[in-house]
């Protein structure tokens, strides 16, 4: 039997060429996402399909591929795009790329935490702008790490890369808040507290913990009024743990001091939200993972997933 597999975007040659190995492989030669109309066409009578976090893989998609769809792998670690109880439902095995991006996206994280608490942006802003006068003393200072608490809300394979990473800038103390993982806390010394502490003591507050019905919007009003003063947030997870209305009048009234978000509800966030020209906040986007070594890893990953996961169900 020819077993059809369709690939929603272009990925780097090193995933393709696992997939074509065996498998009657079609793909969207674009990086842009698939129109919708598009993605509901080219799915029809595949046997497994190759998607990124921007394609809604809904139930609607699902049954436009057919029963014979048998597995989903997408080319990211969270697959909150991905309609998962239907596909438990359906039998279709859902795939994703977990260890191969944690690195980058840890790295990324700690480039942000550096970088508003140094109010790099400002200054570069500054300079830019013809502000950039003669030395002065008081002009556009940050803190530094040494002697600080670093918070970690989600004390993953990401949020221990953080800790690890910022650890040898003399950070005093670190404190973590997480339901799932403590097997990390160990090996660099961090305590576990509960959320209202974790608000309360953290001078660098990082978000890297997953998207559930207990954490999404939880960095709120309430939030924000109980954080440490002059303490920053910094958001590589996902968007939606932060409502970004409050975060704004937030930051306006100062706590938290700045904030750097890589993520944000929704993606992108419009032109015109306040946040945007918010000076306290820095907005990059959805780029915590993207290295040319992690998105070539995570292709040979998702099209692995793929391959060996249609392969086993042809034989
Ligand atoms: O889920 C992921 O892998 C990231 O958010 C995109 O790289």
């Amino acid at each position: 039997m020819s077993v059809q597999a369709y690939i929603t975007r272009q990925i780097p040659e090193e995933g393709m060429s696992i997939l074509k190995k065996k498998l009657n492989v079609s793909s969207w030669c674009s990086e842009n996402v698939m129109p919708r109309e598009d993605l509901l066409k080219h799915v029809k009578g595949m046997n497994g399909i190759l998607c990124t976090i921007s394609d809604n893989m809904d139930k609607e998609v699902l049954d436009a591929a057919g029963p014979q769809l048998k597995v989903i792998s997408t080319l990211s670690v969270g697959t909150g795009h991905i309609d998962v109880s239907e596909c438990k439902k359906r039998g279709i095995e859902v795939l994703n790329t977990p260890d191969v991006a944690s690195d980058s996206a840890a790295e990324f994280t700690v480039t942000l935490v550096l970088l508003v608490a140094r109010r790099l942006l400002e200054g570069m802003d500054a300079v830019k702008n013809g502000e950039w006068g003669l030395w002065k003393p008081m002009w556009i200072c940050g803190f530094e790490m040494g002697g600080r608490t670093l918070g970690i809300h989600g004390l993953g394979r990401v949020g221990f890369g953080i800790a690890r990473r910022l650890k040898p800038f003399n950070i005093e103390r670190i404190i973590y808040h997480d339901l799932y993982h403590k097997e990390y806390a160990s090996s660099v010394g961090a305590t576990l507290v509960d959320l209202p502490t974790l608000l309360a003591e953290s001078d660098m507050l990082c978000i890297c913990c997953a998207p559930t019905p207990q954490t999404i919007k939880s960095f709120n009003k309430e939030a924000f009024a109980k954080m440490k003063e002059g303490s920053i947030l910094i958001n590589t997870s996902r968007g939606v743990i932060v409502d970004h209305n409050d975060l704004d009048a937030a930051l306006k009234a100062g706590r938290p001091m700045a904030a750097g978000l890589d993520v944000t509800d929704p993606e992108p966030l419009p032109i015109d939200h306040p946040l945007m020209k918010n000076p306290k906040c820095i907005i990059t986007p959805h780029q915590g993972t993207s290295t040319w070594a992690t998105r070539i890893n995570m292709a040979k990953a998702a099209a692995s997933n793929l391959y060996i996961s249609l392969l086993e169900e042809d034989n």
